[in-house]
């Protein structure tokens, strides 16, 4: 099968602002991509591109065969799961967590007087359970936790059973604890091949779930580097991206990174005569 996103060439400008600068990027089937990067480097952006929900100033956008601009985006949006903060506020807080899920059928953010099959709603539950919050289905959306709300809007991005799962920084606010839950669910999800293909937005090497297999990292706009995971993260790669010197680790399936020791040294001299004797006094 041929490639299911495809970026070529593609600018973005926003009055003076070039938000993307000439970007290209492809993604095939059965793949898992992590799109990284500092604030602002355009990461953002690209997700909307890809979701169908904005259009580049100049280049083409191919999402699942379908060229950005030549296509109806009405239908080509339930082949594309997101779940953003964005859509987030746009789900209302006095919904029933089961129906959250149940209306991305019809691509609605909220109950009217649609019907719905017992399949639809088995489904809707199946994902809730799937995700370990089956047991919040009856209440209302605006009473959960917010890594309770990352897990629900996971399951209701997946509801219509899209090609294209996209999940902009699903970690973001979580506590050390409910990052890691979601980050196992997020693995099962990697490697599960019946998943769609999956594209998660983080600023974090420690939020890349084990399973994701290709790094797109963008700095100021443009690709700094794109390919398999090993091949991207590299202390070159992510230094020049995010402007500082880094070391990057890996133990077993995730990853660290953190200013390397002659940087963080470097700064430490013109640090509180407190912080020096206390790293002193520590070795
Ligand atoms: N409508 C707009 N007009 C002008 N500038 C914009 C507009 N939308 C986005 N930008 C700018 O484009 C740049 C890229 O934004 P984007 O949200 O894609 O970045 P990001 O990598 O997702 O950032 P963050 O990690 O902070 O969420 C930012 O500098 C942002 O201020």
């Amino acid at each position: 099968m041929g490639d299911v996103l495809e970026l070529n060439d593609v600018s973005v400008r926003r009055g003076a602002k070039l938000i993307l600068d000439r970007v290209s990027w492809s993604v095939d089937e059965g793949e898992r991509w992590v799109v990284l990067g500092p604030n602002g480097a355009g990461k953002t952006t690209v997700i909307q591109l890809v979701a169908g929900r904005l259009h580049p100033t100049s280049g083409t956008v191919d999402i699942i065969g379908e060229r950005l601009g030549q296509v109806d985006v009405a239908e080509l949006r339930p082949l594309v799961g997101l779940a953003s903060a964005a859509l987030d506020q746009r789900l209302p807080a006095g919904e029933r967590v089961l129906d959250v899920v149940l209306t991305a059928s019809y691509g609605m953010t909220g109950r009217w007087r649609e019907q719905y099959e017992d399949v639809d709603t088995a489904r809707a539950a199946a994902l809730l359970d799937a995700f370990g919050v089956g047991d919040l289905a009856e209440r209302t959306y605006g009473t959960l936790s917010s890594g309770e709300r990352k897990r629900v809007q996971i399951a209701r991005a997946l509801m219509p059973d899209p090609e294209v799962l996209l999940l902009d920084e699903p970690a973001a606010g979580l506590d050390l604890g409910g990052r890691e839950e979601l980050m196992g669910a997020l693995a099962e999800l990697a490697g599960d091949r019946r998943s769609p293909v999956l594209v998660l937005v983080t600023h974090h090497v420690e939020e890349i779930p084990p399973g994701f297999t290709h790094a797109l990292l963008l700095r100021e706009g443009t690709v700094e580097a794109a390919g398999p995971l090993e091949e991207v993260l590299t202390p070159q790669h992510l230094s020049r991206a995010f402007g500082l010197e880094l070391e990057v680790e890996r133990h077993r399936d995730r990853y660290s990174a953190r200013a390397s020791r002659a940087h963080a040294d470097d700064h430490g001299a013109h640090s509180a005569p407190d912080a020096r004797d206390a790293r002193d006094a520590l070795g």
